[in-house]
């Protein structure tokens, strides 16, 4: 399964969501992102994934490595892409709760753990 997820920027801040409850991996923090469809390009599904999940449209800047990662019960490939914040009002559509923190702060989250090596890359990154 092909996930993509989105480092979203505002100013000098990133946009973290934690999963809900009911959700897979619940209360773990995440990019905001999901399953590329059949037929789906990377970019355009995270794009479509941040406008469902958040209400916002954002700009594409970066893809970053990605990482494959098997939980207990399933396996992903994640596609991280570094983003900038463009327009619309933030609103949670599923997930329990965000931050806005620097690449320092990001660290401390508890993330699923597909994403500690994507947290740990962004770290290295320069814009
Ligand atoms: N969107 C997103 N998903 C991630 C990240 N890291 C990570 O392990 N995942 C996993 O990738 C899977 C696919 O994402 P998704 O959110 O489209 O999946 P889904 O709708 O089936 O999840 P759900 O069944 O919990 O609603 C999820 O099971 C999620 O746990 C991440 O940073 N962003």
């Amino acid at each position: 399964m092909r996930v993509t997820c989105a480092i979203i920027q505002f100013d000098s801040k990133i946009l973290a969501v934690q999963r809900s409850a009911q959700m897979k991996l619940p209360l773990k923090w995440e990019f905001a992102g999901g399953k590329i469809e059949p037929g789906e390009s990377e970019v355009d599904c995270i794009k479509r994934e941040v406008l469902e999940e958040l209400n916002i449209n954002i700009e594409v800047k970066k893809r970053l490595t990605p990482v494959t990662h098997a939980y207990p019960d399933f396996k992903i490939e994640l596609i991280p892409f570094i983003a900038d914040y463009v327009s619309g009002e933030l609103k949670l559509k599923e997930h329990a709760d965000y931050v806005l923190a620097d690449k320092e702060a990001l660290l401390q989250l508890d993330w699923a753990e597909a994403d500690i090596r994507v947290v740990r890359e962004l770290k290295e990154y320069k814009n």
